[in-house]
């Protein structure tokens, strides 16, 4: 049973509340995670009363979890721990009025997440300090992207960090929550079989694709300012990339693991002027079909300029200076209305070094299957019954929710929710991993300013712009996605 505290989240009628906060509490309370204290607050500017905000809430919620799950009376039992409370969080009069509300409760544990745009974090924070509800019990969640920039980055942790410690912020990045995200540790470092190997020598290169098929939504007043580079590959892809390439830690333990994160965000090696040309791929999806459903182009999409240069694309080959890393691309890939829903991460090993069964053996990959099924397959050589030896490549295949039949899979939020609630951030960012994914980010991104204006254009329900393939076929090489 976890810790009890008051859990209030700022942006509580927005979506990300709606849709994955909400349901993911309601998940934690369904299965007893919560302790029976646990209060959980919305706050917003929109005037509603408490009954108006759990009609809308409950209805949000039914629609996210799967339908034997919610139920009628788990519903009502966890909507006593709701309440709403209408303030501007722009107005400290209105924080007056939320200490009045909340009581002094010394010693109680209080989650503040920051469930709005980033341009709201400095101003709750430092209303909240002003009105004495920012004290050592208080712990601060904070959504990617933090910032836009290294320099407003920046800025986001010095203002921050002037009124919450370090160990009380949590930056979140959802896909540290994922359960094959940690798979992946596991993978790495409880198995002795893959560490000889994980590295420059026996591996050729390594892929990390992130590949949507839904458009903005109803985002594309936040989208058409970020793009796949700040929305994605800044935070979700480089994580990944950390996790993928990182030393093993000492302990697993916050500080540990963040240590070896930014060694390997720091050792990035920038992109930098006209290589933005060879090593990046930005495109812009135009009118298609995902599946038999015809979709517009993004500069149609609601609140999307129509003259827009956005990437909803972007591809980038990656290198790590570094003594295990030297040498080998990641080949990192991310974008909206792709032809097929697919997270993965493919490890390509090197092609053996004397053929001794004809040329037709393929290189051996480990494909790490984040979603939609979550899995974990090794291809291999093996020879195909009969005479000769005619060689076929073959899966060891693991199904994780087959494997683990009984148990429901866990969505990202609620372990890390419950995380933010026992004080673990572990499986959150530190300031300077934000810092240094941004200086790489960055450089990037002038780059783009300076010599790639125009994203390449591709249809709605393909893999993305022709140039993302050539991009890995100049060195020989094919995404596997
Ligand atoms: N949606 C998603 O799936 C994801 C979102 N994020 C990040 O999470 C954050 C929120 O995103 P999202 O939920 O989509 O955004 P929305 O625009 O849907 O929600 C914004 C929320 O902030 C509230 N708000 C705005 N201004 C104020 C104010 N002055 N005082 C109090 N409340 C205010 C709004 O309510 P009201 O207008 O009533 O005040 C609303 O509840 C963003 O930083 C986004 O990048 C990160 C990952 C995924
Ligand atoms: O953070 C974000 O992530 C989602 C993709 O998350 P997933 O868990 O569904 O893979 C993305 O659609 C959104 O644009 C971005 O802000």
């Amino acid at each position: 049973m976890s810790v009890s505290c008051d859990m209030l989240v700022f942006g509580g009628t927005g979506d990300l509340t709606l849709h994955k906060l909400i349901p993911a509490l309601y998940h934690l309370h369904r299965e007893e995670r919560l302790h029976p204290d646990v209060r959980i607050i919305a706050l917003a500017r929109r005037e509603l009363d408490r009954e108006a905000y759990l009609a809308t809430a409950e209805h949000h919620c039914k629609a996210q979890v799967a339908h034997s799950d919610f139920r009628p009376e788990i519903w009502q039992s966890f909507a006593k721990r709701l309440d709403y409370f209408s303030m501007d969080a722009s107005q400290r009069d209105d924080f007056v009025r939320l200490a009045h509300y909340l009581g002094y409760a010394e010693g109680r544990v209080r989650v503040y997440y920051l469930a709005t745009a980033p341009n709201l974090f400095e101003m709750i924070a430092l209303n909240l300090e002003a009105t004495g509800l920012a004290g050592q019990q208080t712990r601060i969640v904070l959504e990617k992207p933090i910032g836009h920039s290294l320099e407003s980055a920046l800025d986001i942790n010095l203002k921050i960090g002037r009124v919450f410690a370090e160990s009380r912020i949590y930056r979140i990045d959802h896909y540290l929550g994922k359960e094959t995200v940690q798979n992946l540790m596991a993978l790495r470092f409880a198995n002795a079989l893959f560490e000889p190997i994980w590295r420059a020598g026996h591996v050729d290169h390594v892929q990390i694709t992130v590949a949507e098929t839904l458009g903005v939504e109803s985002r594309g007043g936040y989208y058409d300012k970020a793009g796949a580079m700040r929305d994605m590959l800044q935070n979700h892809l480089l994580q990944l990339l950390c996790l993928v390439a990182m030393e093993a830690p000492v302990h697993f333990d916050a500080d540990s693991v963040h240590n070896e994160k930014v060694k390997v965000l720091k050792s990035l090696k920038p992109i930098v002027g006209q290589e933005v040309l060879d090593k990046t791929v930005r495109g812009q999806y135009i009118g298609g079909a995902v599946g038999e459903q015809g979709v517009p182009a993004y500069r149609f999409e609601p609140n999307v300029d129509s003259d827009s240069d956005t990437e909803t694309f972007v591809a980038v080959q990656a290198e790590l200076d570094s003594w295990r890393w030297a040498g080998v691309p990641f080949y990192l890939c991310t974008g909206k209305r792709m032809a097929r829903k697919c997270s993965e991460i493919v490890i390509s090993f090197r092609q053996v070094p004397h053929m001794l069964f004809g040329s037709n053996s393929q290189v051996n990959r480990l494909v790490i299957r984040l979603q939609p099924e979550e899995g974990v397959s090794l291809q291999l050589m093996a020879k195909s019954p009969g005479k000769g030896m005619v060689l076929e490549p073959v899966e060891l295949d693991l199904n994780l929710a087959n494997v683990f039949q009984q148990r429901r899979r866990w969505d990202a939020y609620e372990r890390l929710l419950l995380d933010v609630i026992e004080g673990d951030s572990t499986l959150f960012m530190r300031h300077d991993e934000v810092e240094a994914a941004w200086r790489w980010v960055d450089l990037i991104l002038a780059g783009w300013q300076s010599y790639y204006r125009k994203p390449s254009l591709y249809p709605a329900g393909t893999n993305g712009p022709e140039q993302a393939r050539q991009l890995l076929a100049g060195e020989g090489r094919r995404w596997t996605v």
